[in-house]
């Protein structure tokens, strides 16, 4: 690390007198051989970042730095631990050194390293919890965002961008305070589910004190062993109709905001959906596919053959009638008229105790350079959407997710920046 870097991450402002003290540290060369410049601020209990960098050496590797996060235009991972957390800490200066702090841990955790190196001490508790030793860094991406009720909490309501709202109660929506809002969001993909989940609890332990989780999701996602789009449980494909990642036109137009301290960021949308699979498992083929008006098998269109044939979605068949029911899920979808990127995945968690039925649905997933692109399609959905007698939406969050991060700054620095 060079001076001039170090120089650029102490958080304190350096007085003449301490500048003077350090220049006759230098002088002696005490020191500063072995720890650099950053061991002496800390020494002189100055906060000094150290960047970690993107391992060249590194299998299944996602890279950390870059124009935007990782883990919302990578190919999609097989597993995603998602995680609400609400902040303990009290300012925003508190805030910024969280991010700091986690900023090369995230790093560390991409290149499939530990968090910290390991000490042979015993006797205390160790740095890094352990379980992801051994494992590769199986394309692990982490995507950092925060939510609405962050700004006022530590006072920077005057930065919330007037988009970053809850969203509106949509007429039929079940949510329940346990799947519902929170002050920042950790999304870790992966394609080992434990190296997801490693990630996540470590971050969280790093930041002991200063938040709390409020809800996750662990989820997964099926990719047909010949490639191409995952299966939902209920056995369409789901996925086939979303911008390219390789396409930075339509990525700027649909996912990137494009204006202030979060241009090359997006925002997040999640829903916790329960999907009634008993209900659905009871419904012959033809119901199943009029729901979303696709072929189960091929994913095509109704009327098509193949699952990334074009439809339109007002054509007529001879008798006048759509050939994509209008309550369709896809007809409403498109008619809608707005675009996301849609990212989820299926979790199955175990037995809904009231019922004995599967807790088990989709944790939806989407990014979009405003949340109401979102809101346009739900609310085209809305009561209409013949898919609404098999879902519950009983969870919702909404987050801006930072921009990409370079070598040598921070995870938000664009907002403690306009601070
Ligand atoms: C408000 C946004 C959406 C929610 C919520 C949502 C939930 C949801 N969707 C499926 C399954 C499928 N969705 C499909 C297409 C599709 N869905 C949305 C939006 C929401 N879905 C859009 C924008 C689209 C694309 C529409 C288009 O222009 O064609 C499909 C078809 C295949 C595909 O394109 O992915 C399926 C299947 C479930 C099960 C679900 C909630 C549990
Ligand atoms: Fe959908």
């Amino acid at each position: 690390m060079t001076t001039s870097n170090d120089e650029k991450w102490i958080n304190k402002k350096i007085s003449r007198r301490d500048m003077l003290k350090l220049t006759s540290i230098g002088a002696a060369g005490v020191a500063i051989g072995a720890s650099g410049f950053g061991g002496v601020m800390k020494a002189m209990g100055y906060d000094v970042f150290e960047p970690v960098a993107d391992s060249k050496t590194t299998i299944n590797k996602i890279d950390f730095y870059g124009r935007h996060q990782s883990g919302i235009i990578t190919p999609v991972q097989t597993h995603i631990y998602f995680a609400s957390l609400n902040v303990l800490v009290t300012s925003k200066q508190e805030l910024q050194e969280l991010f700091k702090k986690w900023t090369p841990l995230v790093v560390r955790l991409m290149n499939g390293e530990l968090m910290v190196d390991l000490t042979t001490n015993t006797r205390v508790p160790t740095g890094d919890t352990g379980e992801a030793e051994g494992l590769d860094a199986s394309n692990l991406s982490i995507t950092f965002g925060v939510g609405p009720s962050l700004f006022e909490k530590l006072g920077m309501s005057h930065l919330k961008p007037k988009e970053l709202e809850d969203l509106p109660h949509f007429p039929k929506d079940q949510l329940q305070e346990a799947f519902t809002g929170g002050d920042l969001c950790i999304q870790a993909c992966a394609d080992d589910p434990q190296v997801a989940f490693h990630a996540v609890r470590n971050l969280v332990r790093a930041a002991s004190g200063k938040v709390e989780i409020k809800w996750s999701q662990a989820g997964f996602n099926s990719f047909p062993a010949t490639g191409g789009t995952p299966r939902n449980l209920f056995a369409f494909k789901d996925g086939t109709v979303n911008p390219s990642i390789t396409d930075a036109k339509d990525l700027n137009e649909v996912v990137w905001v494009d204006k202030g301290w979060l241009k090359g960021g997006s925002y997040l949308v999640a829903r916790e959906i329960q999907m009634h699979l008993e209900t659905w498992d009871r419904t012959s083929l033809k119901d199943q596919e009029a729901t979303f008006g696709r072929y189960r098998d091929s994913g095509a269109a109704f009327g098509k053959t193949k699952e990334f044939d074009d439809f339109e979605v007002e054509a007529k068949d001879e008798k006048g009638e759509y050939i994509m029911p209008d309550i369709s899920h896809v007809h409403l979808a498109r008619k809608s008229g707005a675009r996301m990127l849609r990212r989820s995945y299926s979790y199955a968690s175990g037995v809904m105790t009231n019922t004995g039925a599967h807790d088990a649905g989709l944790l939806f997933v989407s990014f979009q350079k405003d949340p109401a692109q979102f809101t346009a399609v739900q609310n085209s959905l809305g009561r209409m959407d013949k898919m609404n007698e098999y879902v519950t939406h009983r969870g919702s969050a909404v987050f801006a997710c930072f921009p990409g991060v370079q070598k040598g700054s921070y995870l938000g620095e664009a907002l403690f920046n306009a601070l």
